[in-house]
C-alpha cells in the first residue's frame, strides 16, 4: 500500500468551496444546563479536497459533522453548501437538499439489514422517490470500490470493510457535492481501516470528490490533505498534512497544538 502522502494528488486547480460554514454556533439545552458544543467557528471546505476533522471526545466534531449535513441545525450562523444557505431550507427541502447532495458514512455503516448489497446502494434513490434508478451506476460503483461480487450479500454476510465500502457506495450514489463520514474506520481493524481511507483518498484523487472525515486517529489523518483540530467547540487550529509528511509527525503536530493551548490557558 502506497504511503498516504505518495498516494496524494498535487492539486493545481483553483479550487472552488464546496462548504462554507461562517460564524456557526450550536448551543445544546439540557434543562438548566447548556452545552456549548461549537462556538463562533469558521471553515470553508474546496471541492475535490479531503479535510480530517480531530480534537478529543465532546469537542464538537460531530457536531460539525452534522451542521454541514444538515442533520442539525446551528443555533446562531449559516452553512453554504454547493451554494445553498441551509438555513434558507424548510425541513422537508433540506431533508431532499442531503438526500441529493450530501453522502454520509457512519462508524457502525448503518445498513439496511433485510437488503442486500444492491439494494442498500440504490436505497438514497429509492427514498427520494425514483422507482427505476439507473443501475449501471451501481455496477460503477461497485468496480471501483472492489465489491462486484458481493452485491447479493445481505449486511450479515459482509466482513466489516465490505459493509464499509457499501455504505461508501452508498453516499455516492446520488453523486453528492460532498461526502462526510463520522469515524468511517472506527468498527475496523486497522489494516482494514487502512485500506477505507486508500479508497477515500483515491475518490478525492480521481474522481475529485470533497470528502472530511472525523476521526481520533492520526493514521486517519495522514490520507487526508488538510487537518482541523477542535477544542472545546472551537478550531485550535488547521494545518496541511503535506507539512507533517506521516503519521507519526501529524500525532505529535497534533498534539502540539492541544498541548500549546492547554499551557495558554493555564
Ligand atoms: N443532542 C445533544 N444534546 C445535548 N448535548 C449534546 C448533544 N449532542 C452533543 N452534545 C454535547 O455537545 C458536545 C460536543 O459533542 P460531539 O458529539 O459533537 O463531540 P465529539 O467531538 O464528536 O465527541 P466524540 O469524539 O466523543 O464523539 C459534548 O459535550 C456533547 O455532550
Amino acid at each position: 500500500m502506497n504511503h498516504p502522502t505518495e498516494a496524494k494528488r498535487m492539486n493545481e486547480k483553483n479550487p472552488e468551496p464546496i462548504t462554507i460554514v461562517q460564524n456557526v454556533s450550536k448551543i445544546y439545552r439540557q434543562g438548566d444546563r447548556t452545552v456549548n458544543a461549537l462556538l463562533e467557528v469558521d471553515l470553508t471546505i474546496n471541492e475535490g479536497t479531503f479535510v480530517a476533522v480531530m480534537g478529543a471526545s465532546g469537542s464538537g466534531k460531530s457536531t460539525l459533522l452534522h451542521l454541514m449535513s444538515g442533520l442539525t441545525r446551528p443555533s446562531a450562523g449559516t452553512v453554504i453548501v454547493a451554494d445553498q444557505d441551509l438555513d434558507k431550507l424548510s425541513d422537508s427541502k433540506l431533508t431532499r437538499f442531503r438526500r441529493e447532495r450530501i453522502g454520509l458514512v457512519f462508524q457502525a455503516f448503518n445498513l439496511i439489514p433485510s437488503l442486500n448489497a444492491y439494494d442498500n446502494i440504490l436505497f438514497p434513490l429509492y427514498a427520494a422517490g425514483i422507482k427505476q434508478p439507473d443501475t449501471s451506476e451501481v455496477s460503477e460503483l461497485a468496480d471501483q470500490l472492489g465489491i462486484q461480487d458481493r452485491l447479493t450479500h445481505r449486511p450479515d454476510s459482509l466482513s466489516g470493510g465490505e459493509q464499509q465500502r457499501v455504505a461508501i457506495a452508498r453516499s455516492l450514489i446520488a453523486n453528492p457535492a460532498i461526502v462526510l463520514a463520522d469515524e468511517p474506520t472506527g468498527s475496523l481493524d486497522s489494516v482494514t481501516g487502512q485500506a477505507i481511507c486508500k479508497l477515500l483518498r483515491t475518490l478525492c484523487d480521481q474522481q475529485g470528490r470533497t470528502i472530511v472525515v472525523v476521526t481520533h486517529e492520526s493514521t486517519v489523518a495522514a490520507w487526508a490533505d488538510r487537518v482541523v483540530v477542535l477544542k472545546d467547540g472551537r478550531i485550535l487550529k488547521q494545518f496541511e498534512v503535506d507539512e507533517c509528511g506521516n503519521a507519526l509527525s501529524l500525532s505529535m503536530q497534533y498534539q502540539a497544538a492541544v498541548e500549546s493551548e492547554d499551557t495558554v490557558l493555564a
